[in-house]
C-alpha cells in the first residue's frame, strides 16, 4: 500500500482555516489530522467541537482525529458527529482501552491508539486485533515544532514485529518532527501514514511540500 500523508492543521493559519483546509483538499494529502488538546492530558490548549466541524465543512479528506485529553470515552460521539473519521486515543488517558476501542468502533470510525514517547509498543499485544491505527508519538504530545525523537525508529520495528506475529493489518503513523529528512528512513522502517505539521505548513509551498513527501521512494 502506498504510504498516506496526514497534514497537522494544529500548524495552519486559524485566522484562515477555511482556506487552508481548501489549500489541502487541493493537495496530495490523504487525510487531515486534527489535533485535540484539553490542558489536562498535555499541558497545552488547541480547540474542540465547533473548529473541528468548521474544518468538517470545507475538508473533502478524512479527518483523522488525535485526543490529547483524559476522559475520552466522555466525548467519543461527539467526536464522531462532527466529522471523525478516524479518532485516536492516548494508552496512557485509557484505563479500560478495549471498551474505549469497542465505543470508537461502535461509531463507525476508525479507532486508533497512540503512544507517548515512553510508552513501549509491546504494551498493545493483547488489543491490537481492534485497532486501525496505531500513532507513535515522535516527539512528546502537546505541541507543533518539536525535534523529532530519533528512538522512533526503533519502536517502528518492533511495532512491525508485532502487526507480523499477529497477522494485523492496522496502520502504523508517526506525528511529530517529520520532515523530508526523516521521512524516508520512517518509510523504510515501516510506517504507512506521516502526520506533518510545521514543515508543511512553514513551507513556502506547501502543495509542493506535501507532493514531496507523497512521492517519497523507499
Ligand atoms: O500531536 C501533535 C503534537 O502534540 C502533532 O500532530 C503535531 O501537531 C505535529 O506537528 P509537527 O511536529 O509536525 O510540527
Amino acid at each position: 500500500m502506498p504510504h498516506l500523508i496526514a497534514p497537522s492543521v494544529l500548524a495552519a493559519n486559524f485566522g484562515q482555516l477555511a482556506q487552508d483546509v481548501q489549500m489541502l483538499n487541493q493537495s496530495a494529502a490523504d487525510w487531515i489530522h486534527v489535533d485535540v488538546m484539553d490542558g489536562r492530558f498535555v499541558p497545552n490548549i488547541s480547540f474542540g467541537f465547533p473548529v473541528i466541524e468548521s474544518i468538517q465543512k470545507v475538508a473533502q479528506k478524512p479527518m483523522d482525529v488525535h485526543l490529547m485529553i483524559v476522559e475520552p470515552e466522555k466525548y467519543i460521539e461527539q467526536f464522531r458527529a462532527v466529522g471523525a473519521d478516524t479518532i485516536s486515543v492516548h494508552l496512557e488517558a485509557c484505563p479500560h482501552l478495549h471498551r474505549t476501542l469497542q465505543q470508537i468502533k461502535a461509531t463507525g470510525a476508525k479507532a486508533g491508539v497512540a503512544l507517548n514517547p515512553h510508552t513501549p509498543v509491546t504494551l498493545l499485544a493483547d488489543v491490537i486485533q481492534d485497532i486501525d491505527v496505531v500513532c507513535i508519538m515522535s516527539v512528546n504530545p502537546g505541541f507543533g515544532g518539536q525535534k523529532f525523537i530519533e528512538h522512533t525508529y526503533r519502536k517502528i520495528e518492533q511495532l512491525k514485529a508485532l502487526l507480523l506475529e499477529t497477522g494485523s493489518d492496522c496502520l502504523i503513523e508517526i506525528d511529530g518532527g517529520v520532515n523530508q529528512q526523516n521521512a524516508p528512513k520512517l518509510l523504510a522502517a515501516g510506517a504507512d501514514v506521516l502526520v506533518a505539521g510545521s514543515f508543511v505548513f512553514s513551507s513556502a509551498n506547501p502543495v509542493q511540500t506535501i507532493q514531496e513527501l507523497k512521492t517519497i521512494k523507499i
